[in-house]
């Protein structure tokens, strides 16, 4: 194994292959099948709420960082601005839905503390922020955090899901099928630039191998990440010990 895809197989789809257990895990958490067969512990909903608030604020700058490599990197008629754009757009929209949400829940924005899960996973965004990572990398990231949130919901809104009504809302802002095109779209080009990567000749072969190993990484960690958020949100104190 070389670790290239066939000709044909895009490195999303061979990521996905290959990593597909941890990906399931990201997807198909068991707070996720707790929201779909309605026995989900609403003080876990609404942690996950708080913190996803505070993720979502650290997500609106690494959007606008990508949308700068975008503008830099990308050629201007191919859409990536205006798509990336268009995520901006949706994370101000967001950031209100949240408000609103918390004070539905009762839970107070302001007051909420940062988990050190959420903590590190901003960080982690803060470094993908730096002009030092590529185009690519940063975009293989973006479409893979907005990916696992758009399968994780669409799962809940499943023929025979059993979601609370009060919950639907939530499940419909990431598993719409508009949100599914968004996804798809940033696949796309986060293929796109790895292919590039991929097939760039001449002196620049090593330094473009090194992108694309450095992209799976940041796959793989998002992953990981997300995995880690689900298990915040989902655990408490005194769910496994009474
Ligand atoms: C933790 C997390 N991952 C992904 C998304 C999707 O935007 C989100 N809101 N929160």
């Amino acid at each position: 194994m070389d670790g290239k895809p066939k000709a044909g197989v895009s490195m999303t789809s061979t990521w996905l292959r290959k990593h597909r257990l941890i990906y399931a895990g990201a997807t198909r958490h068991p707070f996720i099948l707790s929201i779909r067969d309605g026995t989900v512990d609403l003080s876990a909903f609404k942690r996950w709420l708080g913190q996803d608030y505070i993720f979502v604020r650290a997500f609106v700058p690494f959007v606008a960082s990508v949308l700068i490599k975008a503008w830099k990197n990308s050629d201007h008629e191919s859409g990536d601005i205006e798509l990336v754009l268009s995520g901006v757009a949706a994370l101000n929209d967001e950031i209100e839905w949240f408000k609103q949400e918390a004070s539905k829940w009762g839970v107070e924005l302001s007051g909420v503390v940062p988990e050190k899960t959420t903590r590190d996973y901003c960080r982690f965004l803060e470094d993908l922020m730096s002009p030092d990572v590529d185009y690519a990398v940063a975009m293989t990231a973006f479409w893979a955090i907005e990916a696992v949130y758009q399968e994780s919901f669409a799962h809940c809104l499943e023929e025979g899901s059993k979601t609370p009504p009060e919950l639907q809302e939530a499940c419909q802002r990431w598993g719409n099928d508009g949100f599914g095109q968004y996804c798809s779209s940033l696949r796309n080009i986060a293929d796109r630039e790895l292919e590039k990567s991929a097939s760039d000749g001449g002196p620049l072969v090593k330094v473009s191998e090194d992108m694309v190993t450095k992209a799976e990484v940041e796959f793989q960690r998002v992953l990981e990440y997300e995995v880690q958020f689900w298990n915040m949100s989902h655990g408490s104190p005194g769910r496994s010990a009474p």
